[in-house]
């Protein structure tokens, strides 16, 4: 269980994005504590994606604010989200440079540099390393991220979030670029994660993963937060009757 707190991580009020006369999030309030796991579900074109994005700055919203440990922040970009919201999110296709290597690609756009000049390689080697053994990989820094395993791969990603201190990793479909004996791993990053503080929103189609390690899962459906579940004796079929029965249909 997420654990109380006064402030939380992130609160959202009132967001809302519209493309042309699709209303694809609508008005939504939300708030995310550090060191919490969030499953977000939702039947397609629910919202999920684009709720996500106006987190991670690739969309501007038109109405809403979402505020920081209670400091209102402007996310005009995903840098903005990075610095401002310490959001890391870590996407479906992982998002990695396969002809780079591991530490290349953690501080891919956010190199260390020596002087004015120069990037300090061997700092980021060693801290790149560093992440990695924390995180029990088997890759080291320095090998090619086309020659690892979707698993390890996917440890470069979340890496990436460690390194840079982000508060809150946001993972989308993170089970589906992996084979099904490693998803366990997955889930036990994620619990991982959370007992280092660390807060994660988790998007699965995989609604028994979510039920794994989630502490509050939010349903989203045309574009609002229809429910938030506290995940106490929630079973998948609880959980689908949420997602897709009429408000006020489900018990
Ligand atoms: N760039 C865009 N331009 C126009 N419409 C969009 C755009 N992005 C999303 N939409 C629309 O907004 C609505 C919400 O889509 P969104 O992708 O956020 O849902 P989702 O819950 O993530 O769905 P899924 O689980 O299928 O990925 C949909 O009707 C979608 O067609």
């Amino acid at each position: 269980m997420a654990v109380a707190h006064d402030t939380p991580l992130l609160s959202i009020r009132g967001l809302s994005k519209a493309f042309g006369p699709v209303q694809a999030v609508n008005n939504v309030n939300l708030d995310i504590y550090s060191g919490e796991v969030v499953g977000l579900v939702g039947d397609n074109a629910a919202g999920k994606s684009t709720f996500l994005s106006l987190l991670t700055g690739y969309n501007q919203r038109d109405a809403g604010e979402i505020f920081y440990k209670g400091e209102p922040k402007q996310v005009a970009s995903p840098r903005a989200s990075r610095n401002l919201l310490k959001i890391e999110m870590v996407y479906q296709n992982l998002s990695l440079a396969p002809d780079l290597t591991v530490w290349q690609n953690m501080f891919l756009g956010e190199e260390k540099t020596k002087g004015r000049w120069f990037n300090n390689r061997s700092a980021m080697i060693a801290d790149a390393d560093r992440v990695l053994s924390e995180l029990n990989a088997r890759a080291r820094a320095s090998d090619l991220v086309g020659t690892l395993s979707g698993g390890e791969q996917q440890l470069v990603a979340i890496g990436r979030a460690l390194l840079f201190d982000r508060e809150l990793i946001i993972m989308d479909e993170p089970t589906a670029a992996i084979s099904v004996a490693k998803i366990s791993d997955v889930l036990k990053l994620i619990l991982q994660l959370k007992e280092r503080g660390k807060s994660v929103i988790l998007v699965s189609h995989r609604l028994e993963d979510i039920l794994t390690v989630a502490d509050r899962i939010v349903v989203f459906s045309h574009g609002a937060v229809k429910t938030i579940l506290t995940n106490q004796n929630l079973d998948i079929t609880d959980l689908v009757k949420e997602m897709f029965e009429p408000r006020g249909a489900a018990k």
